[in-house]
């Protein structure tokens, strides 16, 4: 198993700049997602360490190294990395067993040999009985396993995979997630994970990267990203946050608070050891982070926009009096019933303040 490190990568599609000085480094049998907005650079990354495309500038190593930069690069079969999909890519006139061991077949792996890694790649994600069947009489899961296997097969130290679930239904993406999750305890190969589904990456990544624009907004474990955003971009995207203007920045009574207004209000909130005592700054928090105030004392006032059924609760969508462009929500007990054009009080029980950008 090996490191990953890209330093500085950056990658031009005619005049367009895709990825733009990108570093980020994956630790040998680590879990890495990347989630960012559609069009951000997450497939060009991959490629690029898989030796599909060749970049602008910067470096990528396997452990000491030094496998892509502009100079010099590895021809992808001889960089150990296997890769998965969202489109399985089987072939449909193979049986299951030749499709898994196709790779080794091509590398010149006798046939006994090949049978016995085969079929023990199927096994690993329980489809040794299928050995035998064509891809057009399997579901979508069970052809998501059987490309697993065939990149399992292989052996790589590093895989990388695109989507792997993004066509398969709700209910098949929750144990093929776990599938996932026992396949890496497993191999323990150094995994990149594309995915949209935030709760997938949350699920299964020891780390997460973010992207936007071509460039690696944050990288941390899934709670660091919710409870301590970086910058405006990562507060919004992750759990669907909101980015209010506060003011009047004081010290907290504890470590790691702070007091502010927020909308009026004042408020206790985190912010890092490090945050200047400033007169505005920015605060990232999410629905569930906002209450319904006892009293209109206790909170900023609101109108509410509408309201959700959500099963355990109510989502009240609403715009502060003070910032009526803005629409926000929280969660509401149902015992607290509200309705559209009421007035209501919002205190805020948690934030984090954006730290200034460096
Ligand atoms: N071969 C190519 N030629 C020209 N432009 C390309 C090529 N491949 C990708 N791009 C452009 O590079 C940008 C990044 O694409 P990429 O596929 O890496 O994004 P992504 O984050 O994986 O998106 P998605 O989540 O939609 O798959 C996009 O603007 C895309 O149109």
């Amino acid at each position: 198993m090996v490191t990953i490190a890209l330093n500085g990568v950056t990658k031009d599609f005619a005049k367009k700049r895709v990825l733009d000085d990108v570093s980020l480094r994956v630790e040998n049998g680590e879990f890495i997602a990347v989630l960012g907005p559609s069009g951000c650079g997450k497939t060009t990354m991959l490629r690029l360490i898989a030796g599909f495309e060749q970049m602008k500038a910067g470096t990528i190593r396997f452990d000491n190294d030094i496998i892509a930069s502009p100079e010099r690069s590895l021809p992808p079969e001889k960089r150990n990395v296997g890769i998965v999909f969202q489109n399985y890519a089987l072939w449909p006139h193979m049986t299951v067993e030749q499709n898994v061991g196709y790779a080794l077949k091509i590398a010149g792996v006798s046939s006994d040999e090949r049978r016995r890694r085969s079929l023990e790649a199927l096994a690993t994600v329980a489809m040794e009985n299928f050995a035998d069947r064509l891809p057009a009489d399997l579901s979508g899961g069970q052809r998501q396993r059987v490309a697993l296997a065939r990149c399992l097969a292989a052996n790589p130290t590093v895989m990388l995979l695109d989507e792997p679930l993004a066509n398969l239904d709700v209910h098949l993406r929750a144990s093929m997630e776990s599938e996932f999750a026992d396949f890496h305890r497993r191999t323990r190969a150094t995994m990149i994970y594309i995915t949209h589904d935030q709760s997938e990456a949350m699920a299964l990544a020891d780390r997460i990267a973010v992207m936007d624009g071509g460039r690696v907004m944050q990288v941390g474990r899934p709670h660091e990203l919710y409870s301590q955003p970086q910058n405006e971009m990562v507060a919004r995207f992750i759990g669907n946050g909101f980015v209010l203007p506060v003011t009047n920045i004081q010290r907290g009574a504890r470590d790691g608070t702070v007091d502010v207004d927020v909308f009026g209000h004042r408020s206790v909130v985190r912010a890092r050891k490090d945050q200047s005592m400033v007169a505005r700054a920015s605060l990232g928090l999410h629905p569930g982070d906002l209450k319904l105030a006892g009293t209109a004392n206790d909170g900023f006032a609101a109108q509410v926009e509408r309201t959700t059924y959500r099963g355990g609760h109510m989502q009240v969508h609403f715009r502060p009096q003070q910032a009526p462009h803005l629409t926000l929500s929280l969660h509401a007990s149902h015992d607290r019933p509200v309705a559209a054009g009421d007035t209501i009080s919002v205190c805020v029980g948690d934030g984090w303040v954006i730290p200034e950008a460096a």
